[in-house]
């Protein structure tokens, strides 16, 4: 090994070990119960995992410890959270304290430009100028519903749709997806607001790179996060034909004969069982397994213990969703728990912000929930019915859907969906 790389190694390590202790010597006595860690050692093993082993891994601790643990990952203190009311305490009842990000690493910076990025702002005045600017000039709800009409967000993740499914449209449709200049509209719209934004404290414009990483945030925040469930949801309709005729019969009721081609978005709100299946596959298989990394501004009692100022709190999404104190049978798909008689007994007040109290939360909670959860509530339901309007979906003899997960940016499908699709 060459000398200087063996040198950069000893003192990356040495930086970690004693970042490390001094953390432990600060929190050790007030973090929560967890797992025994040696310094290094225990991070080498953990990062040596796969995502979802890291997953499973977690859960046999909490199984142990309860569900609040220390992770030992990475030289500050991590602290992961898979409990409903805990995660309800920290980020409704104390939504301020529990607003912040991480420090961002120095490769991070690089790539987001010093936190000129939503996602990673620290909470303060810059964080709410951008997501103020974000959810009253782009994700407000009379835009939405212009972007509805125009369709053209729809091609984008039509796009998408046909990235995931492979060749299974026409050339004709896809030429019509593709003519439309869906992103270049968003875009030039986006980037005139950021353009007039004036940042507090420095008290100057957004430089062209700083909007360059914002436009890529939001145009990537935004599509594999809905394709994502977009497949999955499809997945379940091809693997239980009952669940998509149903829809079907729902949509013909609304439709009428099928002389109308296109679910429009006023019919959505006419559709509940499709707003059923929309929400069972939020809650079955959410796109993120953990919400994006919070922090606190200072140290931080909860639950009688000390969350440390200097770490990241992380908040086991999927776990939630699929708790069976709330949800019977909670590995099964099953939209109907979102109908009138269902565990959720009226559908249209199922309330994905869980203010008085969380169910689920593919979408986050309290001040960092995703301000987009309008406009992919709608593009989901828009793109289901339409979907199952147009085309009927079914399984490939002798290729069972497989619902096995793998992690990339999100969760995916492990082995791809494969149907056979006819026109209705
Ligand atoms: C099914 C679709 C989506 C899901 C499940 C989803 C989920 C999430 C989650 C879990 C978070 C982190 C919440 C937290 O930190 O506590 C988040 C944040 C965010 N999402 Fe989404 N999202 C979706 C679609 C979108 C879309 C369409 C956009 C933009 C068009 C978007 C933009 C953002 C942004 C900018 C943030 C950062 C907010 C902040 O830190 O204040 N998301 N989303």
């Amino acid at each position: 090994m060459e000398i200087w790389l063996l040198l950069v190694i000893i003192s990356l390590s040495i930086y970690f070990l004693i970042i490390t202790i001094f953390n432990k010597f600060q929190s050790s006595t007030k973090l929560p119960p967890g797992p025994p860690s040696i310094p290094i050692l225990t991070n080498f093993l953990w990062l040596r995992r796969s995502p979802l082993q890291i997953e499973s891994l977690l859960r046999s601790f909490i199984a142990k410890y309860g569900p609040i643990l220390p992770l030992p990952i990475g030289p500050s203190p991590a602290i992961v959270i898979a409990e409903r009311s805990i995660a309800h305490k920290a980020l409704l009842q104390n939504a301020a304290l529990f607003a912040d990000r991480p420090t961002a690493l120095a490769m991070s910076n690089i790539i987001s430009t010093h936190h000129y990025n939503l996602a990673s702002a620290p909470y303060g005045p810059l964080w709410r100028l951008l997501r103020r600017n974000l959810t009253s000039q782009i994700l407000h709800p009379s835009r939405v519903k212009s972007y509805a009409r125009s369709r053209k967000w729809y091609a984008m993740i039509y796009l998408l749709v046909i990235m995931c499914f492979g060749d299974k449209f026409d050339e004709t449709q896809i030429k019509e997806i593709e003519n439309v200049e869906q992103e270049e509209e968003f875009v030039v719209l986006y980037v005139d607001t950021l353009l007039d934004l004036e940042l507090p404290d420095e008290k100057r414009k957004l430089t062209d790179d700083e909007i360059v990483t914002l436009c890529s945030e939001f145009l990537n925040a935004g599509t594999d996060t809905t394709s994502t469930t977009l497949q999955w949801i499809m997945a379940n309709l091809v693997k239980y034909p009952e669940i998509q005729n149903k829809l079907f019969v729902e949509m013909k009721g609304v439709m009428g004969d099928g002389s109308r081609e296109e679910v429009k978005e006023e019919d959505l709100g006419k559709l509940p069982y499709s707003k059923a299946v929309v929400l069972e596959g939020l809650r079955r298989h959410p796109p993120v397994h953990f919400v994006v990394p919070h922090a606190v501004k200072e140290d931080t009692e909860l639950e009688n213990y000390v969350i440390p100022r200097n770490g990241s709190v992380h908040f086991m999404v999927a776990e939630m969703g699929w708790d069976s104190k709330v949800w019977e049978d909670p590995m099964e798909f099953k939209p109907e728990r979102f109908m009138k008689g269902g565990e959720e007994e009226e559908m249209a007040g199922f309330d994905l912000t869980g203010s008085k109290e969380i169910k689920m939360m593919p979408f986050g909670v309290g001040r960092r929930i995703c301000p987009a959860i309008g406009l992919a509530m709608l593009h989901l339901e828009y793109f289901i019915a339409n979907l199952v309007w147009r085309f009927q979906w079914k399984a490939v003899d002798g290729d069972a859907v497989d619902l096995a997960e793998k992690i990339e940016f999100t969760v995916l499908m492990k082995r791809p969906l494969k149907f056979l699709v006819s026109i209705c």
